[in-house]
């Protein structure tokens, strides 16, 4: 069964994640948690990439990474091969990074951004749709410098295995 949306925080960012899962509860959204748990200190990158992985492989639909800033999450989702991440901050950069970028994680900062307002943005990313046209031919030369750049990642690894 493909889960609509995963779901993680490190500990800067447990509060706010916590409190988008009580509003999906409320609004009828299916999600998976991939932690934490709690507010004691993990480390972003190793809950970025269950997250971006899962959105990567199909099983989830959307990925939402909350940290202190959202920027250590941004950074860690978009290593991830067929994620497009975008740390938003404010509604219209939300609905752009969906229906221009195609974004398919979304990262916050609740150190940075109001609960309210990160509530209000996760509302407005969710319910925005790619609008395709000018925009599918950008995200395609995204994806062409992913493959690209993939593919010597690869080989690299190919070559030190021989070494
Ligand atoms: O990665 C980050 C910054 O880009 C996140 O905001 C982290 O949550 C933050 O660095 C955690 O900081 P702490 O001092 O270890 O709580």
């Amino acid at each position: 069964m493909t889960v609509q949306i995963a779901i993680g925080s490190d500990h800067a960012g447990y509060n706010l994640k916590e409190l988008i899962k009580e509003q999906f509860k409320g609004e009828g959204v299916s999600f998976v948690d991939f932690g934490t748990n709690s507010t004691e200190a993990v480390d972003y990158p190793d809950i970025a990439r269950p997250v971006a992985e899962s959105v990567a492989r199909g099983e989830s639909r959307f990925g939402i990474l909350i940290c202190g800033t959202g920027i250590g999450m941004v950074i860690a989702a978009n290593k991830v091969p067929g994620v497009r991440a975008a740390l938003c901050h404010d509604v219209f950069t939300a609905r752009a990074a969906r229906e221009h970028n195609d974004a398919n994680v979304l990262t916050l900062g609740e150190r940075v951004t109001e609960a309210g307002l990160a509530c209000e943005i996760v509302r407005a990313w969710l319910q925005a749709a790619f609008q395709g046209g000018r925009h599918e031919r950008r995200v395609n030369k995204i994806r062409s410098i992913e493959e690209e750049f993939c593919g010597r990642c690869l080989q690299k690894r190919e070559d030190s295995a021989v070494d």
